[in-house]
């Protein structure tokens, strides 16, 4: 096997590093933060995010970046996606079109309504852009990291993929393959603004019948943002849609449902995001699907309603509110 960099040392890029590196595979996982890439590298485990999930001898953790991608064959980028093209600029002239990249990162660039996959492609100038292999899937890291059964979606060019597909696949992380690199990326993108109507549901006090509601409806949104944009609609059905839809929504781990959670409760969004230690995509992401909806001219409600308890300052039970009372429609 050829070289293999992780980066992002958060919670998922740790995860993913520990998988490809408990299959004997020799892995550098690298952080920004020096701090952090030390008390990794010395103590073996991740504490605070990951307890109990120790390093295999074949995973090292760094902060150099000076030659760390010197002859580098698989590159899996997860920093948060406001981040990732900061972090491409940085790397991008010391790939080669022997480098395959991976994204795992999932949300849409707030400065460009970019999809991530198009990020990567502008950072790279062009020069291998059939290379980028896209990861996604209902995979909260804190059960990956105890390999409790998980199955993810690798979707690129189909030699790429099944490369990929190759280097993750354990008995416990099951990888399927996918060529729908737009249809991965946005389910993986778009579920999270629904994970936070959601999460608001919860804090507010309703029942498992708006959970159902938020989902099934969202999952409508997803498609119709989804095919507006070029991506199948048979994507939205499976693991990277739907599936990652339905753990987002209903997981404790998960944070941009918290984020909801909190907004339910009555809480300000700066004062929930201050405290957070952890990323919650969905908050620039759902400004970056708003606008884009509205340019394409696709109905999101739901995903309307989260953006202007996000940005206009809406209260959630009003959203809810809104939502239940507008004109009534045919379900297709
Ligand atoms: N945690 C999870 O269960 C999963 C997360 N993801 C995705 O993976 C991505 C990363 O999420 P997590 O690891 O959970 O986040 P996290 O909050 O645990 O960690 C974020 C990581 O980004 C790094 N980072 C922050 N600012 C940076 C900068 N300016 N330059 C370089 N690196 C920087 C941090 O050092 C840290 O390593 C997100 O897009 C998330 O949606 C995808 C699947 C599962
Ligand atoms: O994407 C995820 C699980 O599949 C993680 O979701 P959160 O970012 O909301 O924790």
């Amino acid at each position: 096997m050829g070289k293999i960099v992780v980066m992002g040392a958060g919670s998922w890029g740790t995860a993913l590093a520990r998988i490809i590196a408990s299959k004997g595979n020799n892995v550098t996982l690298w952080d920004y933060n020096e701090e952090r890439a030390e008390l990794l590298q010395k103590s073996r485990v991740n504490k605070k995010f990951l307890p109990n999930a120790e390093f295999p001898e074949t995973l090292q953790v760094t902060s150099k970046i000076e030659g760390l991608l010197d002859g580098v064959e698989y590159l899996i980028m997860a920093v948060p996606s406001q981040v990732l093209r900061s972090v491409m600029e940085k790397i991008s002239c010391q790939l080669t079109e022997k480098t395959i990249i991976v994204n795992t990162a999932k949300g849409i660039e707030i400065s460009t309504g970019m999809r991530l996959s198009q990020v990567i492609k502008d950072e790279i100038l062009g020069k291998f852009h059939k290379n980028i292999v896209i990861l996604s899937g209902p995979t909260h890291a804190e059960e990956v990291a105890k390999n409790l059964p998980s199955t993810i979606v690798a979707a690129g060019e189909s030699e790429c993929a099944k490369k990929i597909q190759e280097l993750f696949n354990t008995e416990n992380f099951r990888v399927y393959e996918s060529n729908d690199i737009i249809g991965v990326e946005l389910g993986g993108a778009v579920k999270n603004g629904i994970a936070i109507a959601a999460g608001a549901a919860d804090g507010i006090g309703l029942g498992d019948n708006t959970k159902a509601a938020l989902i099934t409806r969202g999952l409508a949104e997803m498609i119709r943002f989804g095919e507006a944009l070029g991506a199948k609609a048979e994507t939205f059905s499976g693991l990277s849609g739907m599936g990652d839809l339905i753990v987002t929504c209903a997981s404790t781990h998960s944070r941009n449902r918290y984020v909801g959670q909190k907004l339910g409760e009555g809480r300000k969004l700066q004062e929930i995001l201050d405290e957070m230690e952890m990323v919650a995509e969905g908050v620039p992401t759902v400004k970056a699907v708003y606008e884009l909806a509205q340019k394409k001219k696709v109905s999101m409600p739901i995903l309307e309603g989260v953006y202007k308890v996000l940005y206009e300052d809406k209260l959630a039970t009003e959203m809810v509110k809104e939502l239940m009372t507008r004109d009534l429609k045919r379900e297709f």
